[in-house]
């Protein structure tokens, strides 16, 4: 815990001898912090990219855990929902697996999360219902064309996150998250640097993934409202 902090260190002696929950209470401090930005951000430009959002602890167990998956627990990425769901390498030839509470490392990484989404809510009336979110592996040479993740309109997935898992990442290591708006040149090129978090409008922002020279890891996640319409239980779109 550090003094120098001015909200800290207005806490810091009340917590002196109960480290436990200091550390505890000064995340939640420090996370409602950051979903300020975040709700900020998106009303001012729609977008954010966060250098250090979550606790350490959670990017190292989260790197920890993609790094240390068999090859067969991925499966290779494709376009489009449910029925319209296909393979298509020519657009995008990651791999994924999809993350679920049942892990105790996952679940952090779900449970902040949820926070964030609890916060959003608090903070803008997004409405925002429910979160999915996988892995995504890039190997050498893998890239992921320009796309929008959600066309306006016709989906329930209106906030997208990538959070990313790949210590020392260089600039000539390639793959990065090149970001659009309304013209032709970029408006970010985000390298995908360990513990970097990007929040974007999912339908505002098309973007892409650059041909990476080394492997590269990511969580891939949306935030969506629910379209429950009549008999059809908030049908994929
Ligand atoms: O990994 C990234 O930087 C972005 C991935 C992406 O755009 C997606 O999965 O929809
Ligand atoms: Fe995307």
């Amino acid at each position: 815990m550090s003094d120098s902090d001015p909200v800290k260190g207005k806490y810091a002696a009340f917590f002196r001898g109960c480290p436990v929950e200091a550390e505890l209470l000064l995340s939640d401090i420090d996370s409602e912090r950051i979903f300020d930005s975040i709700a900020d951000a998106l009303t001012e430009t729609g977008y954010i990219v966060l250098p250090a959002a979550l606790p350490l602890g959670i990017s190292d167990a989260l790197f920890t855990r993609i790094a240390s998956f068999e090859d067969d627990v991925f499966r290779p990425a494709g376009v489009g929902r449910a029925a319209e769901f296909q393979l298509n390498p020519f657009v995008r030839n990651d791999e994924i697996r999809w993350l679920s509470s049942g892990d105790e490392v996952e679940a952090q990484y779900l449970a902040w999360m949820e926070k964030l989404r609890v916060g959003l809510n608090r903070r803008l009336f997004m409405g925002l219902f429910d979160y999915e979110c996988h892995f995504a592996r890039y190997m050498p040479g893998a890239f992921y064309k320009k796309h929008v993740d959600a066309f306006k309109g016709r989906t329930n997935r209106v906030l997208s996150t990538v959070f990313y898992l790949n210590p020392n990442w260089a600039v000539d290591d390639g793959g990065h998250l090149v970001m659009y708006e309304d013209s032709v040149e970029p408006i970010a090129k985000i390298s995908p640097l360990m513990g970097t978090l990007v929040v974007f409008l999912s339908d505002r922002f098309p973007h892409e993934v650059t041909t990476a020279s080394r492997l590269r890891y990511s969580i891939a996640g949306w935030f969506r409202v629910n379209t429950t319409l009549g008999s059809h239980i908030d049908p994929p779109q």
